[in-house]
């Protein structure tokens, strides 16, 4: 790391409703005014979690428990360069307080960007709102009575973010399907994500898009409004960079391991997962042979969570 580079601990503390502590810094400091998660500056000799437990200790009167990454990535301020490492903290003994004075809020997720927050912030609110599983339809197939029956039972399951992919299909059937889709996911608070454009996305009602990486290569701005998901597919390293230059808001990399569908792709392994997504300022799901089981690996090598088909389709596909 370049010496000049601060190297931040921030810790986003979940209660057990969901909700996210944040604070607002002192006026007096960089960034004064605005709205952070806690934490700070590493300091010589320290562990990023030893920072974390001491920042948290000092700026809310917290001892961590249970922790565990969030995000990683370089922001370039214009005055100093900073790497945030980024962790949520599921479990701490103590009352948070601001015990430097500092006003703290608790805050739903979907509620954070009412808050002027620092301007390096928005992968880590995407992150929080984001759930661990991004589950994925099979191709629909003829009985489409039959998956939609599975899709409640996959609903059933605790899915809160589903994508419809159903490429075998054209415009005007995918889009009746979606709005079907769209009447069981909607009402049980499911996000549904669907493919093809905004326009469609609006009328079904859906939460957001689903695009491949090659769909934004002219772009390096985004070109979906700011109020829906833009969630890419990715396969390598300089895919999520163009991902991230285009505007989305998540992506999905894959394979991490050989699957029937895709047998000839070669798998990336945990290890290439990891270094490919590094310092992607995005959330990025782990697709191609994962599931449910794999989540903690998943964390711990810089994934937002998992995605799949097999693993959350509730009959064999
Ligand atoms: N704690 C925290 N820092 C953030 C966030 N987002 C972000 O860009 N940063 C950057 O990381 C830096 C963290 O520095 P800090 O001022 O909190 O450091 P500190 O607690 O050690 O402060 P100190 O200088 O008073 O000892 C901020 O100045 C800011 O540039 C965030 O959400 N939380
Ligand atoms: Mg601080």
């Amino acid at each position: 790391m370049h010496a000049d580079v601060l190297h931040i601990a921030v810790g986003c503390l979940v209660d057990p409703d969901g909700r996210v502590l944040i604070a607002r810094r002192p006026a007096d400091k960089p960034g004064g005014g605005k709205w952070e998660f806690p934490g700070g500056k590493r300091e010589p000799g320290e562990s990023i979690e030893q920072t974390l437990a001491r920042e948290l200790d000092e700026e809310l009167g917290v001892s961590l428990q249970d922790t565990r990454p969030l995000l990683r990535f370089h922001h370039a301020y214009r005055d100093r360069p900073v790497l945030l490492d980024i962790h949520c903290v599921t479990a701490w003994t103590g009352e948070p307080h601001g015990r430097e004075g500092q006003p703290v809020a608790w805050c739903e997720p979907e509620r954070l960007t009412d808050y002027d927050l620092l301007s390096a912030n928005k992968p880590i609110v995407d992150a929080l709102c984001l759930p661990a599983a991004y589950a994925i339809s099979p191709e629909p197939g003829p009985d489409h009575a039959a998956f939609l029956a599975q899709l409640s039972a996959l609903i059933a399951s605790d899915v809160r973010l589903l994508r419809l992919r159903a490429n075998e299909l054209a415009d005007p059937a995918y889009e009746a399907l979606a709005t079907e889709v769209a009447r069981v996911t909607g009402p049980a608070g499911v996000d549904l994500i669907v493919d093809r454009d905004a326009a469609l996305c609006r009328r079904v009602g859906a939460a957001g898009l689903h695009w491949p990486a090659s769909r934004l290569t002219a772009a390096d701005s985004r070109l979906v409004p700011s109020d829906l998901w833009l969630i890419v597919s990715c396969h390598d390293r300089a895919e999520l960079l163009q991902a991230h230059r285009g505007g989305a808001d998540a992506a999905v990399l894959s394979p991490v391991r050989s699957t029937p569908t895709h047998p000839d792709a070669r798998p990336l392994d945990w290890p290439g997962f990891a270094e490919a997504r590094a310092d992607v300022p995005l959330p990025v799901y782990a697709l191609g042979g994962v599931g449910p089981a794999d989540l903690d690996t998943a964390w711990h090598h810089g994934a937002q969570g998992v995605s799949g088909i097999r693993a959350f389709w509730p009959v064999p596909v």
